[in-house]
């Protein structure tokens, strides 16, 4: 059984490895969003792959590190493309949440990374 929970986050940011003429170049903001997906078997007593209030607790730490902050001030996201992002929640959230199977980044409704350790 698979299941998901989703949390959002605001933050400013500027990508330093594209061109001067790219426009992410340029500091900017967007309403990321953030899907932790989670795999495993169900609990026949608590109905529970594991209790979304578990995971809240697990991200939240990490989240408010996020949340209104320029992510390239943070250690670890000097260039914080959605796959970097992808990869910085993955390698500190999956310790805490071994069921964890993969993180996506929406940088926009649009566009996001995938990332499930490999
Ligand atoms: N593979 C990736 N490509 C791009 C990334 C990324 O993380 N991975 N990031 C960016 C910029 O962050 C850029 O800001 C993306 O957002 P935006 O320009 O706002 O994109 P929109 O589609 O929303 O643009 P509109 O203003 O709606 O046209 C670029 N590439
Ligand atoms: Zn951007």
């Amino acid at each position: 059984m698979k299941i998901t929970q989703s949390f959002t986050f605001e933050a400013a940011h500027h990508l330093p490895n594209v061109p001067q003429t790219h426009r992410c170049h340029r500091m900017h903001g967007h309403s990321y969003r953030v899907e932790l997906q989670l795999e495993g078997p169900v609990d026949p007593q608590s109905g529970f792959v594991v209790d979304f209030f578990d995971v809240e607790k697990a991200f939240g730490p990490l989240l408010s590190q996020l949340d209104h902050h320029t992510l390239n001030d943070i250690e670890g996201l000097k260039n914080p493309t959605a796959e970097n992002i992808s990869i910085w929640i993955w390698e500190r959230t999956k310790p805490l949440l071994p069921q964890l199977v993969q993180v996506r980044v929406f940088e926009t409704s649009m566009c996001w990374a995938e990332y499930d350790g490999q």
